[in-house]
């Protein structure tokens, strides 16, 4: 019988600029569910998303994801959108999310309007994305989400920027990706408007 996926960190350790930010972290996830990676400023919750998502190595302990496509690592499995919007301001709404289609792997598996309806910027897709307004950029990153599927979605303070009905759209998108079998990592300071397991760093 195949396992449902789950994430899991043991022992995991941080040290950033030869400073050790946390140690002996342990938390899992399984398919369907979402952990909320809270603590105060500095604590590491950047630290971890990124550590998941490959970006820096861990200084000791495991990250793994179970129970999944056995060829693929973590970061291939997952989306990691941070604070930054990474986005080319002169090229159009709909170049972006192609950009980023192409470079997470091989063309989107929805289509581009599809995905800008779904987050509420389907009228801006030949704008330049550098006339897009704070929360739109956001709602724009949040659309490579949907344009390529993935099991994992690391999130750095999803919800800043977006308005309250932007907040309640997202919200009911990450519900559709747990009840399709995803799995959400989200550092956040405020609640996500869906159930969460919490994993607290630091005191
Ligand atoms: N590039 C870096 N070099 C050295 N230290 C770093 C670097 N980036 C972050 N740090 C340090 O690592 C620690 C954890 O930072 P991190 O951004 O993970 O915290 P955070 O919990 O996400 O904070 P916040 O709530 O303010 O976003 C902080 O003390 C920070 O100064």
């Amino acid at each position: 019988m195949q396992l449902a996926p789950r994430l899991f960190g043991h022992d995991v350790r941080c040290v950033r600029g030869g400073r050790e930010v946390f140690a002996g972290l342990a938390f899992e996830a399984v398919a369907g569910e979402a952990l909320a990676v809270t603590g105060h400023n500095g604590a590491g919750k950047t630290s971890l998303l990124r550590l998941i998502a490959g970006l820096l190595l861990p200084a000791g302990g495991t990250i793994a994801i179970e129970g999944s496509e056995a060829e693929l690592t973590v970061p291939e499995q997952a989306h990691y959108l941070g604070h930054r919007d990474a986005l080319k301001p002169a090229l159009s709404v709909r170049e972006n999310l192609a950009f980023w289609a192409d470079f997470l792997g091989g063309g989107t598996t929805r289509p581009i309007p599809d995905c800008l309806a779904a987050v509420g910027i389907a009228h801006a897709i030949d704008l330049p994305a550098g006339y897009l307004s704070a929360g739109q950029r956001r709602r724009l990153s949040l659309a490579r989400l949907l344009a390529v599927p993935r099991l994992l979605w690391l999130l750095d303070e999803p919800t800043a920027a977006l308005d309250v009905a932007g907040q309640a759209m997202f919200a009911g998108l990450m519900r559709e990706h747990l009840a399709g079998g995803g799995l959400i990592v989200a550092a956040t300071h405020g609640p996500l408007g869906i159930d969460t397991r919490e994993l607290r760093i630091g005191a």
